[in-house]
């Protein structure tokens, strides 16, 4: 008797995960830019809330996730920081692109080269067949070095304009600009709720595997 109710309990405590696991979404959003500019720290400062106190060249690619909420639903922000180094980053371009849900372009501001090389960056994302329907967002970094820009805001604005992205500028080491990062991710995330492209745990039952698929995309209303 003890066994059969231990057998019923297990059924719907899995029946119950699964349908926790129908509702996680997941989305999948991409940071590129030069060697240096910041991104490890950006991703580094909305994941994980703070600056880290030193960085190493990011080998491949770093997974950094956050669960945001968003009119009462929670969802994962999985961030992949890329590698900007060429050596550290040929073997995983195709990795980082597949089934990507947005892509943030990053600069430094104190650096006209890496403000140059983003067309270089577009190439490649447009190479690897990224939707147009992607949201990307342009993010300029180290603000905070105000005696040391070079970059002026009406040229990332401009350039921001004619590639239909909005531009960010932050400083990932200033605490007072911490909410400004959160609102690059947060903003994506947002209009990625409303697009509903999203990736979703479908739990396929057969033979009990799970499988990551994606939806089709629709029509996006989001104001951000
Ligand atoms: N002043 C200032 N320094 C920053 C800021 N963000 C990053 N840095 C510094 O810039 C350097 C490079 O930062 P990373 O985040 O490692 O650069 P990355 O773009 O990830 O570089 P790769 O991994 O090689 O592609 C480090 O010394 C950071 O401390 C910022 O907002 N302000
Ligand atoms: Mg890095």
């Amino acid at each position: 008797m003890p066994q059969k109710v231990l057998i019923h309990h297990n059924v719907s405590t899995r029946s119950l995960l699964d349908q926790l696991s129908i509702q996680t979404r997941i989305f999948k959003i991409i940071v590129i830019g030069d060697s240096n500019v910041g991104k490890t720290c950006l991703t580094f400062r909305f994941t994980g809330g703070s600056f880290p106190d030193k960085t190493e060249a990011t080998i491949g690619v770093d997974f950094r996730e956050k669960a945001v909420e968003i009119e009462g639903e929670t969802i994962k922000v999985q961030v992949w920081d890329t590698a900007g180094q060429e050596r550290f980053r040929k073997s995983m371009v195709e990795h980082y692109y597949r089934n990507v849900h947005a892509v943030v372009f990053v600069y430094d501001v104190t650096k006209m080269a890496s403000f140059r090389n983003l067309q270089t960056w577009i190439e490649e994302c447009n190479g690897h067949r990224v939707s147009a329907s992607v949201p990307r967002v342009l993010v300029g970094n180290k603000c905070d070095l105000v005696d040391q820009i070079q970059v002026p805001s009406n040229t990332a604005l401009k350039f921001a304009d004619a590639h239909n992205m909005l531009l960010f500028e932050t400083s990932a080491k200033d605490p007072r600009e911490s909410q400004n990062v959160d609102s690059i991710f947060m903003a994506l995330a947002c209009r990625l709720k409303a697009q509903k492209s999203l990736l979703y745990r479908d739990v396929q039952r057969e033979n009990g595997k799970v499988q990551l698929t994606q939806e089709t995309e629709t029509k996006s209303n989001c104001p951000c």
